[in-house]
């Protein structure tokens, strides 16, 4: 075939795709408040994976995963994943993983979606202005627990397919769905089902597109790695009950005062420098931490660095160690005047390639144990590692990544950051290295939609057009040829 008749070829491709993508991009602005509707029952099941109470909760949620794929038409399974195993020994069943085909047509490429319905703990006494599992839109805002992480992502992913299938309209690639329940947690036995299921779920996969993070800013991203997470509890044992602190205190070497003790000795700050060039503000940034800047004159900056290079360099690239609880400590409103007898420390420590979490399991232990043994402390000391995720980084030269930025053209009119993520999805390094397929990640959260904090939300926008870019994502990747990979 001569030039000419090949460029003719492909004009015509790309006016039927582009017929294409407009209608389906209509039926979804058609559709969008029954996707709001969607959203809302989803945000209203507390599927916290956290909480051993909110366990059939989460099972519930689940089933409704599952159910909404079965009305779709798609094969689908609920995978028994086995038992967790509570630090008092007893077990719990974990959640069902879902999976679900649509389609197996051996001459079309196939995309593998993975995603997650398990949340956050959220209390409106914790400071949110709405019921967390209410769905409340305010100003375009669609605001609940689950929201953006990672609700109403999957639930994209499952109306992308849907608007083809009610538009009678072949889909591009067949599509696998993968929804997991623990994901907040560790993603407690998915690694083991994923190994079990190497050669037969994941066999025909070429691709996994994972949506379970957020843009940097206004401009859309395409996410090319995810900082991984090693989750510590350091115990402390003393008095074999709480005692009076003021009968006792002075007389006994307090749990409490060891734990803020080794913990203090055991975090640091550091400070690189490394060039980046993105779309970022870091004055919206800051907004959405501190709501006060303005009103104080002076005031201590409550980040390592005010450069923006830096600032993301500390996001991205580096490790760090945050302190999030310590149980047995009283935080009730009041004076009570005790000092625990026991107290367990709860902190992580976010990694970045080439740490390997059994390495720092091992120096974080020693560590701890080497500081402890210098207190000369009568009390004991137990460190515990209960989430040990590993980092993931992609090769941004994958031909799927220039499908996900030429989705982002298509819908957005723009070209998108090319972003890493200081969170982890603790499945997406598994991924990787157990099918050896390419991973993308593909986000339509907003940069300011309070992931785990207080007032999670979604944009409106951001969740129908999201459903539009994963609706030109699925043509884009069926363009990609043997050639390109
Ligand atoms: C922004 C993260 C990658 C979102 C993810 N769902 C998450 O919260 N993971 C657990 C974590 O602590 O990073």
């Amino acid at each position: 075939m001569n030039i000419g008749a090949s460029l003719s070829i492909l004009l015509v491709l790309s006016t039927v795709h582009a017929f294409q993508y407009n209608q389906l991009a209509q039926y979804v602005d058609e559709h969008q408040e029954e996707y709001v509707e969607a959203l809302r029952d989803w945000v209203a099941v507390e599927s916290d994976s956290s909480n051993v109470l909110r366990r059939p909760e989460l099972h519930r949620m689940m089933e409704m995963v599952a159910q909404k794929l079965q009305q779709m038409g798609g094969a689908v399974e609920s995978v028994d994943v086995g038992d967790q195993e509570l630090p008092d020994r007893q077990t719990l069943a974990l959640p069902k993983v879902v999976t679900a085909r649509f389609g197996s047509d051996p001459n079309k490429h196939t995309l593998c979606v993975y995603g997650h319905v398990d949340v956050q703990p959220a209390k409106l006494e914790d400071g949110w202005a709405t019921e967390p599992f209410n769905l409340t839109e305010i100003n375009g805002n669609l605001y609940g627990r689950g929201a953006s992480d990672n609700k109403a992502p999957v639930l994209a992913w499952m109306h992308a397919v849907e608007a083809y299938q009610k538009l009678s309209m072949a889909l591009p690639v067949n599509v696998k769905f993968i929804i997991e329940g623990m994901e907040e947690t560790g993603s407690n036995g998915l690694e083991a089902m994923i190994l079990a299921q190497k050669d037969t779920f994941f066999s025909d996969v070429d691709y996994i597109v994972v949506s379970d993070c957020g843009w940097l800013s206004r401009r859309p991203a395409i996410t090319y790695g995810t900082r991984g997470n090693c989750y510590f509890l350091a115990e402390v044992h003393g008095p074999k009950q709480d005692l009076h602190s003021g009968v006792y205190g002075g007389t006994v070497i307090e749990p409490m005062i060891d734990l803020i003790g080794i913990l203090g000795e055991s975090s640091a700050s550091q400070h690189q420098k490394k060039p980046l060039c993105l779309f970022f503000s870091l004055a919206e940034h800051n907004k959405t931490i501190i709501n006060f800047i303005k009103q104080r004159t002076s005031i201590v900056c409550p980040f390592f660095t005010v450069l923006k290079v830096d600032l993301l360099a500390h996001k991205w690239r580096y490790p760090t160690v945050s302190i999030h609880g310590i149980e047995g400590a009283f935080s009730d409103p009041g004076t009570k005047t005790v000092i625990p007898s026991k107290v367990c420390a709860k902190f992580s420590i976010r990694q970045v390639p080439n740490m390997d979490p059994t390495v720092v399991e091992k120096k974080v232990s020693d560590h701890l144990h080497s500081v402890f043994s210098k207190r000369q402390s009568p009390n004991t000391l137990k460190v515990s590692m209960v989430i040990g995720a590993k980092p993931w980084l992609a090769d941004i030269h994958h031909p799927l990544f220039e499908a996900g930025k030429a989705a982002i053209k298509r819908v957005f009119s723009v070209d998108p950051d090319f972003i890493r993520e200081g969170g982890t999805i603790p499945i997406s390094r598994t991924f990787q290295d157990v099918t050896g397929k390419s991973i993308i990640m593909l986000p339509i959260g907003g940069f300011d939609d309070g992931l785990h904090s207080q007032n999670e939300k979604m944009s409106r926008y951001n969740y129908i057009e999201g459903t539009k870019l994963f609706i030109a994502f699925l043509n884009e990747l069926s363009q990609i040829t043997e050639a390109a990979v």
